[in-house]
């Protein structure tokens, strides 16, 4: 196809516009999928298992879709068109994604939560279905797209094409995670404010818009290659007859071939069996390659919902849970040149040959590492969470509204009282207690798998009243907060984002959600008023008691008491920092080194085959999260973190093993010899090619005999 060529400095400018389309889509992409478990949880409320399952239930179908756009872009469209088509696809998706998180549309009684739960649930089902099917579908072509823009004497140029293009990837995300976990945090909405995932999803698909503009403006500068016939479908075709020659000639009487794919000579080209049994060497060393994805995606979902437990302060700053996934693609842009030009030459100086497939082994040690490092934070998080109770247990906390201590006898124990910080646990659904002198006796029920707190009056003999309490953690890193009102007067309380309402005397008030930072309350009685302040952290829960003795006037901060229900997140979240450190090291090593080895030892007119191979492992790990986590249920997060180690540490030990087996091969190479043969049958050509030695690894007479051709 006619195209106009224009070069700067060396490089394509058609380059430019499929960069910037990389950077923005992988942007759209990242960007959206940061705020997704959340969106899932606290949107459409979903429980921690169900999000994670559909998160990975899509990354996974993302990386199933490349072998589609592949077939599609080779045998029909070409990849000029098939990245056009599926974009649109995929602006769409994010379209309906920004729209089913709009709360206002099915919100008819105006209370801040969705009246039709169904209709955003398809929707945004529908949407990332779509999102699935365009990034998957391009995701092959872009890449590739990009290297055919390139003419064979310019592989210096093309190789740092494909770095820059991994840093575009990188600086998209890096961008888009910071970014949209921001616009997420922000209250929107006609009738009410709630959390605008909208937004957060609008933007991305704004940028999916501008990156298919982008590409588009770029068409006249493209040289678009014709479609050359779907490579897949011979491959299929040619191992589909191996497998049936040979089952036809299974009987003794016929010789032996050397491999199975030979019993495809009869009908096809020596060359194209070559090429197959080339690409069926590296696939079979994909097999165990999986489970490093498996454990590498669990940043996007358990790792974030992991951060939602955890105290987001950095000094000023606040750190929202789904901001920690930016520490990947910081330390990527930070680590992949290190490696590059510093810890791999020095390797290579000691003398040691750090091969690729050693580069990817010692990647999935360190994911394995990660999640040791997950499984520790873990366990320092559980010490921190409240103990709720079981379906057989209740729990009762007491509030002794008077201003003198009591004492209270509860079964035969006795408790000298203003207020119980702690929760009592018992088995039984009834308890007697006494208090003060003389004895006030009164036998209290209590609500199995509840907390509860008692409120004792200031005349022990009034009526003793019964509250239930918050038994689970705040979500989203708010704060639960209640009052008492033990004054004689109805007061009310309020702060600028909530009002409590007016609390009766000797009553309480439901509880609030407020944000984290400094708050100040504003108590009223009549036409009386004081202010009260105090600082919140993260997922903490407290009940504030208003005493009989509380005295209006500028300041009521010394008489007001705070009970902690529930205490705040106090593991903080640079502690994930080590495990972030650990995976994207493991990713440098393994996921950049695997994408070079796929291309290095894919023969040339199957490359894009192998990329989709490559993306194929990213799939199979996704449904490993969802298999392993669904049969193993065990009841402990940190467990089923070192259960994945431990899986990953025992599939590393069998691709060491796969991995020494290896033999390095230089397609081009034989693919060139075999051209060479078919012309003339030049046997010392043959000595040659078989003396012949690769940097990286040896070819030998046997293995040059197993492609059929020494
Ligand atoms: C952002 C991340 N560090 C990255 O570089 N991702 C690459 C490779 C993804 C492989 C499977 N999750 C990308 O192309 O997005």
């Amino acid at each position: 196809t006619s195209f106009i060529f224009k070069e700067v400095c060396g490089y394509p400018l058609s380059i430019f516009f499929i960069v910037v389309n990389e950077f923005c889509e992988r942007f759209s992409y990242y960007g959206m999928r940061a705020v997704l478990v959340l969106y899932f949880k606290y949107f459409l409320r979903w429980d921690d298992d169900l999000a994670t399952s559909i998160y990975h239930t899509f990354v996974a179908l993302c990386y199933l879709t490349p072998i589609l756009g592949a077939i599609v872009a080779d045998s029909w469209l070409g990849k000029f068109k098939t990245i056009i088509y599926l974009s649109i696809v995929y602006a769409i998706g994010q379209v309906a994604m920004a729209v089913s998180a709009i709360h206002d549309i099915t919100d008819t009684d105006r209370d801040g939560t969705p009246d039709n739960m169904t209709f955003h649930v398809v929707l945004s089902m529908v949407g990332l279905f779509l999102i699935a099917l365009g990034t998957g579908g391009i995701k092959p072509c872009v890449a590739a797209f990009g290297g055919d823009q390139f003419s064979d004497h310019q592989d210096r140029q093309r190789r740092t094409f494909f770095s820059v293009f991994y840093l575009c990837i990188n600086g998209g995300s890096l961008l888009s995670t910071i970014i949209t976990p921001i616009l997420r945090a922000q209250d929107c909405g006609i009738h009410s404010q709630q959390k605008c995932y909208s937004l957060a999803f609008g933007v991305p698909a704004a940028l999916m818009l501008v990156a298919l503009v982008v590409f588009i403006v770029g068409s006249g500068m493209y040289y678009k290659a014709e479609p050359q016939g779907n490579i897949m479908l011979d491959v299929c075709k040619c191992i589909g007859f191996a497998i049936k020659n040979r089952y036809r000639h299974r009987s003794n009487q016929y010789p032996k071939r050397q491999h199975w794919m030979d019993w495809a000579e009869e009908k096809y080209d020596k060359l194209l069996i070559a090429q197959i049994k080339m690409v069926l060497k590296v696939l079979f060393l994909y097999i165990p390659l999986p489970m490093f994805w498996t454990l590498f995606d669990q940043k996007g979902s358990r790792w974030t919902l992991q951060a939602t437990t955890m105290n987001g302060y950095f000094g000023s700053l606040v750190i929202q849970p789904d901001q920690m996934q930016t520490v990947n693609p910081i330390l990527i842009l930070t680590l992949v040149p290190i490696m590059d030009s510093v810890i791999y030459p020095l390797i290579n100086k000691c003398g040691l040959n750090f091969t690729p497939l050693k580069r990817m082994t010692v990647g999935m040690l360190l994911a394995a590492i990660a999640f040791v490092c997950a499984a520790l934070v873990q366990i320092e998080i559980d010490k921190t969470l409240p103990t709720f109770p079981s379906t057989s247990q209740s729990q009762l906390k007491l509030l002794n509204m008077g201003s003198e201590t009591v004492t209270i006898k509860i079964f035969n124990d006795f408790f000298v009282l203003q207020a119980s910080n702690e929760y009592f646990t018992f088995e039984a659904g009834q308890i007697n207690i006494s208090v003060g002198h003389p004895e006030v006796r009164n036998t209290i029920s209590l609500a199995k798998g509840q907390r509860q707190t008692l409120l004792i009056p200031l005349t022990i003999t009034d009526e003793w009243l019964m509250t239930d309490d918050i038994t689970s953690k705040p979500q989203e890193g708010n704060n639960a907060i209640r009052f008492v009102n033990g004054m004689k007067t109805a007061v009310n309380v309020s702060i600028p984002a909530a009002n409590f309402g007016l609390i009766e005397p000797f009553s309480y008030s439901n509880y609030s959600l407020i944000k984290n930072g400094k708050v100040t309350f504003t108590l009223w009685s009549g036409s009386q008023s004081c202010e009260y302040s105090t600082d919140f952290g993260f997922g903490s829960s407290y009940t504030f008691f208003i005493p009989s003795t509380l005295v209006f006037g500028p300041n009521c901060q010394e008489s007001i008491t705070a009970a902690e229900d529930i205490k705040p997140n106090s593991v903080h979240m640079a502690l994930q920092i080590p495990q972030y450190f650990f995976i994207t090291a493991g990713e440098v090593m393994f996921s950049v080194t695997g994408l070079e080895f796929s291309y290095s030892q894919a023969p040339s007119n199957m490359k894009a085959v192998l990329q989709a191979g490559w993306l194929f492992t990213v799939a199979i790990g996704n449904f490993i999260v969802l298999i392993v986590a669904e049969l193993a249920k065990l009841p402990k997060q940190w467990a089923e973190y070192v259960l994945f180690a431990s899986l990953l540490v025992a599939v590393c030990f069998i691709f060491s093993i796969m991995a020494y087996f290896y033999t390095y091969i230089d397609p081009a190479e034989i693919e060139a010899q075999f051209k060479k043969n078919v012309n003339e049958d030049d046997e010392d050509n043959k000595h040659k090619l078989q003396k012949t030695e690769r940097s990286n690894g040896k070819i030998n007479v046997t293995k040059l005999s197993y492609y059929n051709m020494a």
